[in-house]
Order: C-alpha cells, then sequence, then structure tokens
C-alpha cells in the first residue's frame, strides 16, 4: 500500500450478522484460496417488510427483530488471536472461517492494495466511537480523532453515518473529510468540474469556505420527518428511557434504555405514528428503531455517489474500504462486495474483533 499516494483503500465493515459480537468486514479478496465470497443473504438476519411498515408490533418477528439487532456477547477475544468461547454456536464458527481476522491478514490485505488508490468509508457510531447509553455522549476518543486524521492525509476519507451530518460533523471536528448524515441522505462531497449532477444536489462551501456539493436526495421529506419526530417524542413521552432523536431525514427511537418488558410499547408507538406515513419505512438498529424515508436510497448508494464525486468510481485500481458496525451499514457491504465480485471476479471480506460489553 502506497501511503504516499493521495488516493483509495479496503473496506472494512460490520456486519454483526450472525455472530454475538461486533465485527468488522472487509470487502477485499486475499490473494490465496480459500477465498471468503460476500454473501448479503448472510448478514441480513432481521426480517423486514418492503414497505417497512410493520403491520403487527405483536408479531413475534417484531420483538425477535428489536433483540436480534442487539445481540448480547457471549464470546471472548482479543484483537490478534479469535478466542472463541464454548458456548459459541457452530454458525459463528462458520463465519469465522469465511471472514477470516482483519487483524490477522493484514499482510494479505496491504498485498491487495499495493498499487491501488484508496478511498475510506467510516460509519461513527460503535465504529469510531464505543456504544454508550446516552447518545449525546457517544464521543470519539482522542486517539481514534488522530489516527482518522491521519489516515485522511493520504486517503480521501469519509463518514457516512445515521446521525445528521450536522452532529457528527460535530463529534469528528475534522475538516478534511468528506460527511455524510441520515445514513447518506445528506450528503457533503467534493466538487468535481467534469461531473454531471443529480437534481437535489447543490453547490456551496463548507464552514472553511471551500467548494463542496451538497447532495439532500429526500429533501422534499423534512417536512414529515419533523412532523413524525414531534409525534413519536410525544408518544413516546410516557416510557421511561426512551429517547427520540432527529437526524434530519430520519428519526431514531432509542429503547437501549428502556425496561425489556417494555419494549413492544415502544415498538406500538413507533408504528401507530408510521402507519399514518406510507412513505416512511422502519429500519432496526444497535437498540434503535430508526423512521426513514422510503426512497431508493441507503449507505450503500451513498458510497458509490462518493466515489463519483471523487473521481474514483469505475476504476480497477480504486480500492474503497468501508468500515461499520450495523446494519445500516451492510447496504455499503453488499455495494463492495458486489463492485469487487464484478469487477475482479471475487470478493473478500474480512472482521475486526472488538471486544464489546454485555448488551451492547
Ligand atoms: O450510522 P451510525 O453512525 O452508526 O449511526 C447509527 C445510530 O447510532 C446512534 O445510536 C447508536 O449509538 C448510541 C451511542 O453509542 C447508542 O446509545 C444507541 O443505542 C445506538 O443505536 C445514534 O444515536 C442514532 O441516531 C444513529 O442512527
Amino acid at each position: 500500500m502506497d501511503l504516499k499516494s493521495n488516493h483509495t483503500a479496503p473496506v472494512l465493515a460490520d456486519p454483526a450478522p450472525i455472530s454475538k459480537s461486533r465485527l468488522v468486514a472487509s470487502s477485499l479478496l486475499p490473494y490465496s484460496s480459500p477465498a471468503p465470497v460476500f454473501s448479503p443473504n448472510l448478514l441480513l438476519t432481521v426480517p423486514r417488510k418492503k414497505t417497512g411498515i410493520l403491520d403487527d408490533v405483536r408479531a413475534s418477528s417484531w420483538l425477535d427483530a428489536m433483540k436480534s439487532s442487539s445481540p448480547r456477547h457471549t464470546s471472548t477475544r482479543d484483537y490478534n488471536h479469535e478466542i472463541v468461547s464454548a458456548d459459541t454456536d457452530v454458525a459463528y464458527r462458520t463465519w469465522m472461517v469465511k471472514y477470516p481476522s482483519a487483524l490477522s491478514s493484514f499482510e494479505q490485505i496491504t498485498n491487495f492494495a499495493k498499487g491501488k488508490r484508496i478511498a475510506l468509508f467510516l460509519d461513527y457510531d460503535g465504529t469510531l466511537s464505543p456504544i454508550v447509553d446516552n447518545p449525546d455522549f457517544a464521543f470519539m476518543s482522542i486517539d481514534m480523532r488522530a489516527a482518522v486524521a491521519k489516515v485522511a492525509k493520504y486517503f480521501p476519507t469519509a463518514i457516512i453515518s445515521g446521525r445528521s451530518r450536522d452532529k457528527v460533523y460535530g463529534f469528528v471536528g475534522l475538516t478534511d473529510l468528506y460527511y455524510a448524515g441520515s445514513h447518506g441522505m445528506d450528503i457533503m462531497g467534493p466538487v468535481r468540474e467534469s461531473s454531471d449532477d443529480p437534481p437535489n444536489c447543490i453547490r456551496s462551501t463548507d464552514k472553511q469556505g471551500k467548494g463542496v456539493k451538497l447532495f439532500q436526495p429526500a429533501s422534499e421529506f423534512l417536512p414529515m420527518i419533523d412532523e413524525v419526530f414531534n409525534s413519536l417524542v410525544n408518544s413516546t413521552k410516557e416510557i421511561k428511557g426512551a429517547k427520540v432523536e432527529n437526524n434530519k431525514f430520519c428519526v431514531s427511537v432509542h429503547y437501549r434504555n428502556v425496561d425489556e418488558k417494555n419494549w413492544k410499547t415502544v415498538a406500538q408507538c413507533v408504528h401507530d405514528v408510521i402507519r399514518n406515513y406510507p412513505r416512511l419505512r422502519l429500519s432496526h438498529g444497535r437498540k434503535v428503531l430508526e423512521v426513514r424515508p422510503v426512497i431508493d436510497w441507503d449507505k450503500g448508494k451513498a458510497l458509490t455517489f462518493l466515489l463519483e464525486s471523487l473521481g474514483l468510481s469505475n476504476h480497477d485500481d480504486v480500492l474503497p474500504i468501508y468500515v461499520g458496525d450495523d446494519r445500516t451499514d451492510e447496504d455499503a457491504f453488499k455495494f463492495i462486495g458486489l463492485k469487487t465480485g464484478s469487477e475482479r471476479g471475487k470478493s473478500g471480506i474480512w472482521h475486526f474483533s472488538i471486544i464489546r460489553s454485555k448488551g451492547e
């Protein structure tokens, strides 16, 4: 990997699929076989409806989804060696074989990256910051900020978060990065004179006065999202521990601090509000229900948009890397897996094992 080159990278993400621990996978394929094959199905384990509207919160799949999107930690490992406890199930072991540790495979990954232009895409919560009880206090460490600042000197680097863009920028505070908030529905990216801008894309300047492209494909949903946010704040106000967060183009309803016996009530509140909005859908995150517009846009599409804006799309020598830990990150993994697969006839995923506290 040429650290002096000004561009590109492998994709690291955290699907936390069938496992009970946080994982980070990379869609890089090691040179050697057996090649881990990217399997989107493996990563998508929570039942979802196409419309996103839940028909019946009493259905067991609903609470199952809430529980499985917040897996409990049962295994122990360190950063260099996989140490799997006795209760780790077969599916998890199989997964680990298919998607080996990125840290143990680091040489393979750097070999793969040699001569390539890397673009780095990072999720925020659970990836750059630890998962904490209060979403307002999910600060990244000084070391993490320094590491991100350093890598951004060598490679174009973007954060793609479920948070509002302003909020995630407030947490990260680095000016050399690009930021996409609201699960990619609010992108501030680089301007490339030769590219055609899609509708909803405007040229603007950032806080430093630098020319930027602002792309908000769900802008028409702003009033609806505000309305839904207010309704959800109101309907959940009696539920102890529930917290509703306005992420501009989507709304998060947190149940991390709600007693599990009241999760159904949270679900019912969300259901009762969004049943009146057929153009909104629901997705699951870590102990959070996310209400978002039904548009064909996600973190994978945001990654594609940013690559294009950087002038790095459709180049064989470009290696995008995505690091993430949540279900919404799977859209980005999927894009990178498919891209890598179709362009190189193969694809690869690695994971990072990160010690996670119980119930995180
Ligand atoms: O795409 P991300 O940057 O990972 O954002 C996804 C959601 O992250 C935040 O919630 C999660 O982290 C909180 C702080 O650690 C934690 O309290 C919560 O339980 C997690 O779900 C954020 O608050 C959400 O708005 C984001 O959508």
